[in-house]
C-alpha cells in the first residue's frame, strides 16, 4: 500500500517558467498523491514541532539528494522499442518502409505486444519518465496491451492507436471505414478502464499515410470524445515534398492538417524541424504544441530543429525521445541533445539559439506538461498538483558522478544548483533512486 501521507524534506527544484528555476531547501507534503503544502525547512521544523506531520511518513533527504518533477516524454513509439539503436542508416520514409512498418505489423500478436509493452513501460519509469505520450500500432488489441501495462505499472500515459489508410509495401494500413470504427472502439475501451492516469489519443500517423477523408473523420472523433490528437509535422524534406504533391490545394504541411480540423489546443505535433513562417504563426494561433525530438532528428538526418525559433513563435514545446528514430529512451538524453543541437545552430551562425540546461530542464518537465495540457496536474510542485517526482541521489553507488571532497561550494544554495547541474549533464538512471507517480512509489533503489 502506498503511504497515504508523506512529507519530503531537503533540496527541491522545479521550474515556474522557461527562465525561472526555483531551487532551495524545504519540504513538500503529499496527501493521497496530491501536494497539500510546501515551504522552507524552517517552516517544516516549526510545523513538525507543532505535531502537524505526526501522521506522515517523513523522508529526510541527504545533503547529496534532491527532488525534481518527473520527466515528461511528449512523443515516443512503444512498438518500436525492439528496434532501438538499429536501422539508422536510412532517411525517414525509407526507414519507415524498411524497418519500422514490418516491426509494427507484429503487434497483431497480442502476446508479443504484452511482453514488449511491459518492458517499455518499466524502462521509461526506471529512466524517470513519469508521463509518456505514446504512439501504439495500427492494432486495437495490441495497443490495449500498452494501456494495460501503463495501468499495471502506474505510469501516467496518453496512448494512441495509430491510424493509417494509405497503401504501403508492407500492407500496413486499414480501410477508412474500418479504421474510423476501430479508433472509436479503442477510445471507448480505454475510457472504460476509468483510470485517472491513462487517456486515449487520436493518432493520425502523418499526412503521408492518412488521406483527407480519414483525417476529417479522426478530427470529428477527437471532438466527440474531447480527446487529444497527436501526429508528426515537417520532419523531413522528402516527406514535406510528398505531402505538398499529394495535397496540391494546400500551401503548407500545416494547411493539410488545418483543412481537416486536426489543429487545435489539444493537438501535439512531433518534430516541426522545417516549419515555414506561415506555419510558425498558424500553429500558435490554433494552440498546437510541439514535441521536440532532437535525437531522432539527428539519427534520421532529418535536420537541426530550430527549437528557440519555435519557442519564440509562442508555441508550447516539450521534449520527446521518439524511439526508435531516436536511439535513447531517456529524457535526460533528450535534455542534452536539445542543448547540443541548439548550440550547433548557434555555432553555425544563428545568434541566441542555444538553450541552456535550465531551459532544457524546463522543457523536460513543466514545458512537457503544458504541451500535453497536463500542467494543471503535473510539471512542478504547486500545491494542488499530483506528486509526480524523482528523488535523485547524485553520488549513488555505481553511478557516473564521483564525489570530490572539499571541491564544491559550501553554501547550501550554490551547492544545490551544482548538484542539479551535475545530474543534468552527467547523471543517468542509476542516480534516479526513487520515482513517484501521483504519490505512489514506482521505483526504489535506495
Ligand atoms: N520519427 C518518426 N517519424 C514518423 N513519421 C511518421 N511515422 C513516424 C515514425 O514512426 N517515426
Ligand atoms: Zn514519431
Amino acid at each position: 500500500m502506498p503511504d497515504k501521507n508523506i512529507v519530503f524534506v531537503g533540496i527541491i527544484a522545479s521550474s515556474s517558467s522557461l527562465d525561472q528555476l526555483v531551487i532551495s531547501s524545504g519540504y513538500i507534503a503529499v496527501q493521497d498523491g496530491k501536494i497539500t503544502k510546501t515551504g522552507s525547512t524552517k517552516e517544516f521544523d516549526e510545523l513538525e514541532k507543532a505535531g502537524e506531520f505526526s501522521s506522515y511518513k517523513v523522508v529526510k533527504l541527504s545533503r547529496d539528494q534532491f527532488i525534481i518533477p518527473g520527466f515528461v516524454d511528449c512523443h515516443t513509439h512503444a512498438p518500436q522499442f525492439p528496434n532501438i539503436g538499429l536501422g539508422l542508416d536510412r532517411p525517414l520514409l525509407e526507414w519507415l518502409a524498411k524497418y519500422t512498418f514490418p516491426l509494427e505489423k507484429k503487434y497483431s500478436d497480442t502476446e508479443f505486444a504484452a511482453k514488449v509493452y511491459d518492458q517499455v513501460v518499466q524502462r521509461l519509469l526506471k529512466n524517470g519518465t513519469t508521463t509518456a505520450c505514446y504512439f501504439g500500432s495500427l492494432h486495437v488489441d495490441g495497443t490495449l496491451e500498452l494501456v494495460k501495462s501503463a495501468i499495471k505499472h502506474h505510469q501516467r500515459a496518453l496512448i494512441g492507436k495509430v491510424s493509417m489508410n494509405k497503401e504501403n509495401d508492407a500492407g500496413y494500413y486499414n480501410d477508412t471505414k474500418k479504421e474510423l470504427e476501430e479508433v472509436e472502439t479503442f477510445i471507448k475501451k480505454v475510457l472504460a478502464y476509468q483510470n485517472e492516469l491513462v487517456e486515449p489519443v487520436v493518432t493520425p500517423r502523418f499526412a503521408v499515410s492518412c488521406d483527407k477523408e480519414l483525417m476529417d473523420g479522426l478530427a470529428c472523433i477527437a471532438n466527440k470524445y474531447n480527446c487529444r490528437i497527436q501526429s508528426h509535422i515537417s520532419e523531413n524534406l522528402s516527406e514535406i515534398e510528398y505531402v505538398l504533391e499529394t495535397n496540391p490545394k494546400c500551401a503548407t504541411y500545416g494547411d493539410v492538417y488545418d483543412k481537416s480540423g486536426i489543429l487545435n489546443n489539444k493537438c501535439i505535433m512531433a518534430h516541426a524541424v522545417h516549419l515555414t513562417d506561415k506555419e510558425l504563426s498558424l500553429l500558435p494561433k490554433k494552440g498546437v504544441s510541439v514535441a521536440h525530438c532532437p535525437a531522432s532528428n539527428t539519427r534520421l538526418k532529418s535536420g537541426l530543429c530550430p527549437v528557440r525559433r519555435i519557442i519564440n513563435a509562442n508555441i508550447t514545446v516539450g521534449l520527446g525521445t521518439d524511439v526508435s528514430g531516436g536511439d535513447n529512451a531517456s529524457i535526460l538524453d533528450a535534455i542534452r541533445r536539445t542543448m547540443d543541437v541548439s548550440m550547433c545552430l548557434e555555432m553555425q551562425g544563428s545568434p541566441n539559439c542555444a538553450l541552456n540546461w535550465k531551459e532544457a530542464f524546463y522543457l523536460a518537465t513543466l514545458g512537457g506538461a503544458k504541451a500535453l495540457n497536463l500542467d494543471h496536474k503535473i510539471g512542478n510542485f504547486e500545491v494542488g498538483k499530483d506528486f509526480d517526482a524523482l528523488l535523485v541521489d547524485v553520488y549513488s553507488t555505481g553511478g557516473q558522478i564521483d564525489k570530490y571532497e572539499g571541491a564544491l561550494p559550501t553554501t547550501t544554495d550554490e551547492y544545490a544548483v551544482e548538484l542539479l547541474q551535475k545530474f543534468i549533464f552527467v547523471g543517468d538512471d542509476r542516480n534516479i533512486a526513487q520515482v513517484y507517480v501521483k504519490g505512489e512509489k514506482v521505483k526504489d533503489i535506495l
